[in-house]
């Protein structure tokens, strides 16, 4: 049977809070793209982790559960949802405790190894001309062949003022934070700091929400016209 065309892959990274996830919505509406949310899918392992009181500095333990990960997640920019059976965790995924427990679930090498996989494979199916991709991992690890590789990243203290703003029933210092133990520990796992070769870093610092969104699509722009030009 014939191979049909794959998507065109735009691939975000970028730490927690640098605007990865509704800069990537925004833009794959407007590129009329799909949007795969990566962080979702270790979100609701680590969901399901603690539902099921799994111990998770068990690395075997965390490992068993994805035989019964039945995980689904909607990559229509207009309709994102995430659920594990016939749950709906889109939600649940983004409370304090899903966000405490999420790295020690995402440096379980096997977890790695398989949600890339699943990432893959999302990504090949999509029903769209091209996907934009976010997380830590996708410039480097799921899609390094990506035609649009950026790294997405702000200030410490601008993440933190946009997280807590954003999160009102926790004080700015809590939320901060978190926001740093996260990053500290996903730092140790792979890389998302610096821009790996072929990398183009988009820095949101001093952009608003809407300059961010352009800046992501003019590299987009920059990339394609390079690679026909190839
Ligand atoms: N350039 C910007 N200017 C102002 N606010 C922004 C900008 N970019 C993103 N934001 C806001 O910052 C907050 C964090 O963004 P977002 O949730 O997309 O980050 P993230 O990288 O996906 O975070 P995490 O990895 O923790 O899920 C959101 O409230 C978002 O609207
Ligand atoms: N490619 C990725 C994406 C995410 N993670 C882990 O998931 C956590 C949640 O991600 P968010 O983007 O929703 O904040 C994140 O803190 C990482 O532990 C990952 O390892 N690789």
């Amino acid at each position: 049977m014939a191979r049909h065309t794959l998507p065109t892959l735009v691939a975000i990274d970028g730490p927690a809070g640098s605007g990865k996830s509704s800069v990537s919505r925004a833009a794959a509406r407007r590129l009329g793209f799909a949007y795969l949310d990566t962080g979702a899918a270790y979100r609701a392992l680590a969901w399901l982790a603690l539902e099921r009181k799994t111990d998770n500095t068990q690395a075997d333990a965390i490992t068993a559960l994805l035989k019964d990960f039945d995980y689904s997640i909607g990559t229509d920019p207009d309709e994102y949802f995430v659920t594990v059976g016939q749950t709906d965790v889109t939600d649940a995924i983004r409370s304090p405790e899903v966000s405490a427990a999420v790295s020690a679930v995402a440096r379980v090498p096997a977890v790695r190894g398989a949600l890339t996989e699943l990432f893959r494979s999302i990504a090949e199916n999509v029903d769209r001309p091209g996907v934009i991709i976010e997380g830590r991992d996708i410039t480097t690890i799921v899609a390094p062949e990506a035609e649009v590789r950026i790294l997405l990243t702000a200030t410490e203290e601008a993440r933190m003022t946009r997280r807590s703003a954003e999160i009102t029933t926790q004080s700015a210092e809590t939320v901060a934070e978190q926001l740093r133990s996260r990053d500290r520990a996903d730092s140790q796992v792979v890389d998302f700091m610096s821009a790996a070769d072929g990398v183009i870093t988009v820095d949101s610092t001093h952009l608003d929400f809407e300059q961010t969104i352009e800046a992501v699509i003019d590299v987009y722009h920059t990339c394609t016209k390079r690679a026909l030009n190839e």
